[in-house]
């Protein structure tokens, strides 16, 4: 199905961008996974060299919040295997404590990929069947009150999502760029929200975190990375935003227009 196609996933390390990889993998395509944990991305390759074949995955360092470093390996990237087709922005952390940092990698990093892939997408290979996944969250949807610089920058990956989609179809790209929003899932960054070094001033709502974790029951990786497939050949949607539950997968339905109370002056 993905045969022929070459996709990058930042953040792949570990987690949901490793889920993705493998999805991407048994179905035909070449992934060029990147994180800044080479570490991890080298046992990684290695793993995913054994299990499919040397030709299809290769590891890149970087750090999406460094403009420098992820244009470069961007280059690196194309020079290696000549185009790309499907571009994922997962990298993403959750520190409330460094806000900034959450800030730069969750957001920045998200619009920073999103331009690289969309002007190689659009110049290079005239867009056609090009997809970009951002991963967002439940929290892009509705406040996280543990998290709050988190939720933010999940807000923004989807408001950004939906407003370059349209430029994107407005300027004739080609190009279909989608979120992702899943729930709790079981990986590392669920350790985040209840440890003191990350949640900071919010510690104290860890049991509230607990709480809403049992509400929604965690979600495994492979269940998210199935969403993902399926936004990736779903070519009716662009600027869509798709909920992953435990009880399933849903698309948003956004209101033309916002609900308002008036008020007298
Ligand atoms: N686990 C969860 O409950 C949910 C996670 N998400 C989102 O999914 C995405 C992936 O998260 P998980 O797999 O859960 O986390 P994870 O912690 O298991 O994996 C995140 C990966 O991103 C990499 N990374 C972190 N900062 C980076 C940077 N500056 N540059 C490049 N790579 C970087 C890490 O090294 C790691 O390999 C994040 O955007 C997260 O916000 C969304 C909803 C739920
Ligand atoms: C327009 C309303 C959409 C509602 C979407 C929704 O279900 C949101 C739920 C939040 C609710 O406000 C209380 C919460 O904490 C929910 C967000 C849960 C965040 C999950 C974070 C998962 C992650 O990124 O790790």
């Amino acid at each position: 199905m993905l045969k022929g196609k070459v996709a990058v996933v930042s953040g792949s390390a570990q987690g949901l961008g490793k889920a993705f990889t493998h999805i991407l993998l048994e179905n035909g395509a070449q992934v060029a996974m990147l994180d800044v944990n080479h570490v991890m991305g080298q046992e990684l390759q290695v793993q995913l060299n054994h299990q499919y074949g040397s030709d299809r995955t290769q590891f890149f360092k970087a750090d999406v919040s460094s403009d420098q470093q992820f244009t470069d390996v961007f280059q690196e990237i194309i020079s290696k295997f000549g185009h790309i087709n499907i571009f994922c922005n997962n990298a993403g952390i959750a520190d409330e404590k460094n806000w900034e940092k959450t800030v730069s990698i969750n957001l920045s990093g998200v619009v920073r990929g999103t331009y690289l892939a969309l002007d190689h997408m659009k110049k290079e290979n005239g867009g056609n069947g090009c997809v970009i996944i951002n991963v967002a969250s439940l929290a892009g949807l509705g406040p996280f009150p543990s998290a709050p610089v988190y939720t933010a920058t999940k807000h923004g990956v989807v408001g950004f999502t939906r407003a370059i989609s349209m430029a994107s179809q407005v300027s004739g790209y080609g190009v279909r760029i989608n979120a992702l929003c899943p729930s709790f899932v079981r990986t590392t960054l669920i350790d985040s929200f209840k440890q003191e070094d990350k949640t900071g001033q919010f510690y104290n709502l860890v049991s509230l975190t607990q709480s809403l974790i049992d509400k929604f029951t965690l979600i495994e990786v492979e269940q998210v990375a199935k969403a993902f497939l399926h936004l990736i050949k779903d070519e009716s949607v662009n600027g869509a935003a798709l909920v992953v539950k435990s009880e399933g997968a849903a698309y948003v339905t956004f209101p033309k227009e916002v609900e308002t109370t008036p008020i007298s002056l």
